[in-house]
């Protein structure tokens, strides 16, 4: 299986429970492992084989801009979802943390695997 991953991606979005939450933006920070629907792009190097990442990143950017979450879970399904609808994926997993929500807590967060066969 081969894999695109993105690490560390932080984004400015409404998420969370608590009233203020609707109000105010909070940075969360996004890893993804992203298995490809072929491997054709490694022998032919040609970008037209490739899934572009950049694309992935900007749907991502625009989901999160347009929509308010309550939970990380919901939020880590709806984009795990999407990169497996729009970009045919057979496999992702899609970490989502928040940064400093809790005191002496770095980050916390949540992790999913989903695949395109829904098992
Ligand atoms: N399992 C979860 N627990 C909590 C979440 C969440 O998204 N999933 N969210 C909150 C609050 O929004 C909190 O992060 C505010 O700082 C609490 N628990």
């Amino acid at each position: 299986m081969d894999i695109i991953f993105l690490h560390e991606l932080k984004v400015k979005t409404l998420i969370g429970i608590y009233p203020w939450e609707l109000k105010v933006a909070q940075t969360i920070q996004l890893d993804l492992e992203i298995a490809l629907p072929t491997s054709q792009a490694c022998q032919t190097d040609n970008f037209e084989d490739a899934l572009d990442y950049a694309l992935i990143v900007q749907r991502i950017q625009q989901v999160l801009s347009e929509r308010h979450f309550s939970l990380l879970e919901a939020l880590a399904e709806h984009i795990a979802q999407t990169i497996l609808l729009e970009f045919k994926s057979p496999w992702v997993k899609v970490s989502v943390a928040k940064l400093s929500a809790i005191r002496g807590v770095k980050k916390v967060g949540v992790r999913i695997e989903r695949t395109s066969c829904g098992h």
